[in-house]
Formats: C-alpha cells, structure tokens, sequence
C-alpha cells in the first residue's frame, strides 16, 4: 500500500465515523449559514506572485513540526504579513488537523480558507462549506476520474474553488479535462515523499495559460518563491518553513515582498 493509500483509508475510516454523527442535510443546513465563499481564483492570481500559507502539525515525511496550540494566532499572524489565502490540514492522523482548526481560523480572519485534506467524497466538500472554507484541495492521484470530474463540479456548484493537485503531465492532464481552474503542481512524490523542486519547472508547459498555477511544497524562504515564480508560478503554497520557524508573520511578509518585486511582474 502507498501512503497515499493508507492516507486515504485512515481518511474513509474517520469519515464514516463524522457521517454517523452529522447528517448530508445537518451541513447543507450549517453550509447554507456560512460566511458566502470567497473567490479563489481571483485570491490566488494578480500581479506578483500569491502566498498560500499553511496550517500544519505534523506530516508523514518529517513527523511533528510544531504544536500550535493556537491556530487561529497563527493565521491571524499569517494574515498580518499579507497571505493570499491559508491552508488549513484538517487530516487527523497525519497532519494532526481537525475541522475545528477551520472553525477557529475561520472565526479569527477574512482571508480566503483553503481546506487541505484527502477528500474523496462530496459530503468533504459541504463539511469544508459549512466549516467556512473557501477553496478545497483534490488530489488527482487519489481519485479517479469520473470521481475526480465529479468532485470539481459538486465543489464549483456549492461555491467552492477546487485546488487541483498533480505530480506529473498524465494527472495535469486529467486535471484539465476534468475542468481545473487552479492546478497545484505538488514537487513531494506522494510515494516517496521526496521533494524536488524542479518538478514544477518540468510540467508547467503542460498547463493552459487559463489555469492558476500553485507550486507547491519545498519553499525555504523567498528564494524558493522567485525560483518558482521565474518558472510561471502564480502562487506558492509554503507550510513547513512558516510552522518551524521563529516568526511567521515577518516569515509570510518577507515572501510576499519577493512575490511582489516588479522584476516578477512577466513571471513564466
Ligand atoms: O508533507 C507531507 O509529508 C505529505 C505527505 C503526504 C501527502 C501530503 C503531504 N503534505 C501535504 C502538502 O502538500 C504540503 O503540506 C504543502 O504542499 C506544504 O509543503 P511544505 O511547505 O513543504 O510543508
């Protein structure tokens, strides 16, 4: 099994558990409550480049990062140094997130709310509405694609911006033809859990100039953000460096000024 799999099945098993206990109508009826959603594409595509800021616990590849016992002082410090939009990990066993760090991000800031989890069903996409997301992460690699095809409608027809996450041109591929408006080009193997960073440069050419384009993971500070804004990134999606680092509001600040140099404007 890879650990996507097993991701995916600790996933499933802790859904069904949340469905015994809140009904499809219960989260429409909470959805229909929520704040109305915000635009994703229009958050994570300008001039510059976008910082998606993340949430993040712990991970398969490096174990506990930091404790954060207050997200919402995190995201409020996220907010603060000017990020596009914050990711939330709302996977439990993994990521050590819950959908109450998405309720207390929520209630702390108005910045644009990614839920980051391994959503394989449509119930995922009204608990991220009715927890205040804005935008959901679907992993090609984990769906296939009637499912995938699916899932992007279901989340666009309740509001929500699909992140649509791929590893090589095949899922780009899927990703498009599914009707991707944002791809996230992910540079960690999801079987190996390597990082590399030159992932990104390797397929954007297989992205319509149409889609936002996110890189994701690897990026240690603003040098890694202009590295993958000279490759064509609109937005980079950061969370290890910004959670073990000292300051994360000076952290974020430093990176948006970098995504924001008038040397990047003709970006890609
Ligand atoms: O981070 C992991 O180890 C991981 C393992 C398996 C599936 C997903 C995983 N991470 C999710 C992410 O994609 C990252 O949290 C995100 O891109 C930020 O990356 P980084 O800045 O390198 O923490």
């Amino acid at each position: 099994m890879s650990v996507l799999d097993d991701i995916v099945a600790g996933v499933r098993e802790d859904l069904a558990e949340r469905q015994a206990r809140v009904s499809l109508d219960q989260l429409k009826e909470l959805a229909a409550k929520a704040p109305q959603a915000k635009d994703g594409v229009a958050a994570l595509r300008g001039e510059g480049v976008r910082v998606i800021c993340e949430v993040k616990r712990s991970s398969p590849s490096k174990g506990a990062l930091a404790a954060i016992a207050d997200p919402a002082a995190l995201a409020a410090d996220y907010a603060a140094g000017g990020a596009a939009a914050i990711s939330v990990l709302t996977e439990q066993r993994r990521f050590g997130g819950s959908l109450a760090d998405l309720d207390a991000v929520r209630a702390a800031v108005d910045t644009p709310l990614l839920r980051k989890d391994f959503i394989v069903t449509a119930y995922q996409l009204w608990e991220a509405r009715a927890h205040g997301a804005d935008l959901v992460l679907l992993i090609v690699a984990a769906l296939d694609q009637p499912a995938l095809v699916s899932l992007i409608e279901r989340a666009e027809s309740i509001g929500l911006t699909p992140l649509v996450e791929v590893h090589d041109e095949e899922e780009i591929a899927r990703a498009v033809d599914a009707g991707a408006r944002v791809i996230g080009v992910n540079a960690r193997n999801l079987k190996t859990l390597e990082v590399h960073r030159d992932t990104f440069a390797n397929v954007v050419h297989a992205i319509p100039d149409r889609i936002v384009k996110v890189a994701e993971s690897g990026v240690r500070g603003p040098h890694d953000l202009i590295a993958y804004a000279n490759d064509g990134a609109d937005a980079v999606l950061v969370g290890e460096s910004l959670v073990t680092g000292k300051d994360p509001r000076t952290a974020v600040a430093d990176l948006v000024a970098a995504g924001a140099h008038p040397a990047l404007r003709n970006k890609g």
